[in-house]
């Protein structure tokens, strides 16, 4: 089964909207050869039709990095689903660990928010991943089998073809410290079986994994070579173009 590989850019709280424009401008022009490869950026809420428009006709994708499950309505600060897609986005990132981790959401949460995205035709990217803490204590499996179960609870088959999910171990975000080889491939591998428990082969097949935490050009190859790894999803590393087409171009 071949996966098409997902570079994706996750620009969290950085850029103003100028600035989104012309670094995705820049990453345009630098992905014009870029084949076989779903490349996406994702700007703030603010910056999203501004790099939505820049990017028309560009290979790039753009998607958002959060939503609020709710249609419309008195919810001071949020930003719905159908706002999102009308802004040109066609992915949109659910249940980052900041997002659990600074504002709180728990795994209901992100099962409401990832039943919003799917209900106006966005594409959900659902993180999952343990903190040091669960992992020193060997709860690994259990808190990603729980994020995933519970994420994913209640949905058709159907309603998860475009689903990614990725998988960024808490301890390795932002700190330069990546997973090693045999941890990821263990982690990949366990989530590609837990989805053909939960739903089927063929779904488990089809779905990209991708790994996030600390991706960088110096070890986005090796990451990329580790079966079951279908991309990456890159923080820091992809804030500035011509950096992150390195990552992008990991197999050249
Ligand atoms: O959180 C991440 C992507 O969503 C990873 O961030 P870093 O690549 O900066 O570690």
């Amino acid at each position: 089964m071949s996966r098409t590989p997902f570079i994706a850019g996750n620009w969290k709280m950085y850029k103003t909207g100028p600035e989104a424009v012309e670094t995705a401008r820049i990453l345009t022009q630098l992905c014009s050869n870029v084949q076989e490869i779903d490349v996406m950026i994702a700007p703030t809420f603010l910056s999203l039709p501004l790099v939505a428009a820049s990017l028309e006709g560009s290979k790039v994708k753009i998607g958002a990095q959060n939503l609020y499950f709710e249609k419309q309505g008195a919810f001071t600060g949020e930003v719905s689903a159908d706002m999102i897609k009308a802004a040109g986005a066609e992915y949109v990132i659910i249940g980052h660990s900041e997002r659990r981790q600074y504002f709180g959401e728990t795994n209901a949460l992100v099962c409401k928010k990832i039943k919003a995205a799917i209900e106006v035709g966005l594409k959900p990217i659902l993180c999952i991943g343990e903190s040091e803490n669960q992992r020193n204590k060997e709860k690994t499996f259990l808190t990603l089998d729980k994020q995933v179960s519970d994420g994913l609870k209640g949905f058709g088959l159907d309603e998860l073809k475009d689903l990614v999910v990725a998988y960024e171990p808490v301890w390795a975000i932002g700190t330069g410290k990546t997973a090693t080889v045999d941890q990821v491939k263990k982690v990949h591998q366990y989530l590609r079986s837990l989805l053909e428990k939960l739903f089927s082969k063929d779904f488990a097949d089809q779905t990209r994994i991708v790994y996030g935490g600390s991706v960088k050009p110096e070890n986005v190859k090796e990451l990329m070579g580790i079966e079951d790894v279908d991309g990456a999803l890159v923080g820091g590393a992809s804030l500035d173009a011509n950096i992150f087409i390195n990552i992008i171009n990991y197999d050249i």
